[in-house]
């Protein structure tokens, strides 16, 4: 008899709770006009109200992969009230990136993303206009300018050698290669950004909370949040997504925030330190250059913190990332890791450490690696797009404000774009001369295309390539007794092996100094 006042409030709740998200519907969804909603692309029916909501599954790409081959390269789907296009064609992505960049430079990022980057002030989010301009020409001319990446070589070589070292200490046991992975790039990172001293007092004695932090950044920016769906109901943080992204915020803040502050007073004193030898870090050029743009104080700080954010979080899991697929895919395949060492000791040589000098000439390691970023694209859907201008794509009417996902992943799998696209087979970009990482070719896009490539492509290549060649020249490399590779994948914005990988090295080169 208790239970039924209460089956009437329920229901009560539940018919007003209705009644509101119907009125906020109407109220808020994008009013297309009728003769652009006829232009459409097609699209599975959602329902009504939340749309496809409902049956978004937590690995997207695979899903939105499986939906092209039922709608065709380019279908829609309505999200709550945001209208969500989906591209998964060469033809389609040139459409996009080349032809009508400019309308499609523009982002569309997550609430959670704007929480995590100050509200977009780093270069990742920005949208497309002067302020993103300045801020990648600062990051791609200054900060990673050939010059710039030549000079921090020694810091990148102490790094991996340490890593080195660090292997050599470990011998005959199971490492965790991400974590691995993890400390060189995020040391070098860090002592590019900061110089060396920080890397040793700071991340080795925070370096596994860090590694914590940077992959839940990730994670919970990935997350479906319904405020990004429903956007009048943001201020609600639902899920709770928006406050613990500020929290994650802060925590990232209390590492960096020591270091930046002692970088300002060392550049306010004029320091002999970073004055001497032109061996400036990422921090001393950053604020050099905001000094000399004479942009207000506390914007300076928030802009420096934003493109932290960018190069730290943003550069490092998207790295560590692609060196465990890689590692993944040739524990997998002996024969195309035997062929890789072989490499190694024709260009390296066995009585030498790998040099960055000898990085060219590894054309099969190269191989290996864009076939990986093929088959495991850190960012398998870019990041999201969102026009400026109404656009025309496929014949189909893109509104301005749409959320357009590029799908790579479903380009890079395409069975009529790429031969047993399934198949890990690194031979097929040995002789091509096109398929590079610049996205110049609308099939192969890991990186990206057109004004919003990565940022931060030249350094993500050596390091990926100078880490895997130290790694694989100095050691041989096994899975654990009993152990099978699983190439599943996990969930989040960088899309992760599930499961860790673990793998046992071996002594691979004849003199013990060779390891030190
Ligand atoms: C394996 C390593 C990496 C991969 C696969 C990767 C991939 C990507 C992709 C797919 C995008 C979006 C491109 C688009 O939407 O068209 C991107 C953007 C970006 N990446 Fe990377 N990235 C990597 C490493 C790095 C590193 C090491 C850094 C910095 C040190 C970096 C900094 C950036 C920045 C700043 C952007 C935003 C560019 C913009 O919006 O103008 N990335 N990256």
């Amino acid at each position: 008899m208790a239970s039924a006042p209460l089956n009437e409030l329920c229901l009560a709740t539940l018919t007003l709770s209705i009644v509101f998200l119907t009125i906020l519907w109407y109220k808020f969804t994008p009013n297309i006009p009728h003769d652009q909603e006829s232009r459409l692309p097609p699209g599975p029916r959602g329902l009504p109200i939340v749309g496809f909501l409902p049956f978004l599954r937590s690995n997207l790409h695979h899903q939105l992969t499986e939906l092209s081959q039922h709608y065709g390269p380019i279908y829609k789907l309505w999200l709550g009230t945001k209208l969500c296009i989906v591209l998964n064609s060469p033809s389609l992505a040139k459409e996009v990136v080349r032809d009508q960049d400019s309308i499609f430079a523009n982002r569309d990022p997550p609430i959670a993303g704007l929480v995590g980057t100050y509200g977009g002030t780093d270069i990742s989010f920005s949208p497309y206009g002067s302020y993103w301009r300045d801020m990648r020409k600062l990051f791609v001319r200054e900060m990673l300018s050939n010059r710039n990446l030549e000079v921090c070589y020694s810091l990148r070589k102490h790094e991996v050698r340490k890593t080195i070292r660090n292997v050599h200490t470990k011998i005959g046991n199971p490492i965790d290669i991400g974590e691995l992975a993890f400390a060189t790039e995020m040391n070098v990172i860090m002592s590019m950004i900061f110089g060396s001293n920080f890397v040793e007092e700071k991340c080795r004695k925070d370096g596994t909370e860090f590694r914590e932090l940077v992959i839940k950044f990730l994670q919970v920016m990935g997350k479906p949040n319904i405020s990004d769906f429903f956007p009048m109901l943001a201020r609600f943080d639902l899920q709770g997504i928006q406050k613990e992204m500020a929290a994650l915020l802060k925590s990232f803040e209390s590492i960096l925030e020591p270091a930046i502050n002692e970088h300002m007073k060392m550049l306010m004193d004029k320091s002999e330190e970073i004055q001497g030898n032109g061996k400036k870090d990422f921090m001393h050029i950053l604020l050099e250059l905001m000094e000399q743009k004479n942009i207000g104080k506390s914007a300076d700080l928030v802009q420096i913190k934003a493109i932290l954010v960018d190069i730290v979080i943003g550069g490092t899991d998207t790295t560590i990332t692609t060196v465990e697929w890689v590692m993944a895919e040739l524990l997998n395949n002996p024969e195309i890791m035997s062929k890789v060492q072989h490499e190694l000791k024709d260009v390296v040589g066995m009585n030498n450490i790998v040099e960055e000098s000898n990085l060219s000439e590894l054309n099969y390691l190269d191989a290996v690696l864009k076939e990986t970023l093929r088959l495991h694209p850190a960012l398998p859907l870019l990041l999201p797009k969102r026009p400026s201008q109404s656009a025309i794509v496929g014949g189909y009417t893109i509104p301005e404000g749409t959320k357009v996902l590029l799908n790579v992943y479903a380009i890079h799998r395409d069975p009529q774009v790429w031969e047993s696209p399934l198949d890990f087979q690194p031979e097929r970009f040995l002789n091509s001369t096109n398929l590079d990482y610049a996205g110049n070719n609308m099939k192969y896009l890991p990186f990206g295309s057109g004004r919003r490539v990565c940022a931060g492509l030249p350094l993500a290549e050596k390091m990926l390539m100078f880490i895997l060649a130290s790694l694989l020249h100095s050691f041989d490399w096994k899975l654990p007794e009993g152990k099978k590779i699983d190439l599943s994948e996990g969930f989040g914005l960088v899309i992760k092996k599930k499961e860790r990988l673990l793998a046992i090295p071996t002594l691979r080169l004849p003199h013990s100094e060779l390891y030190q």
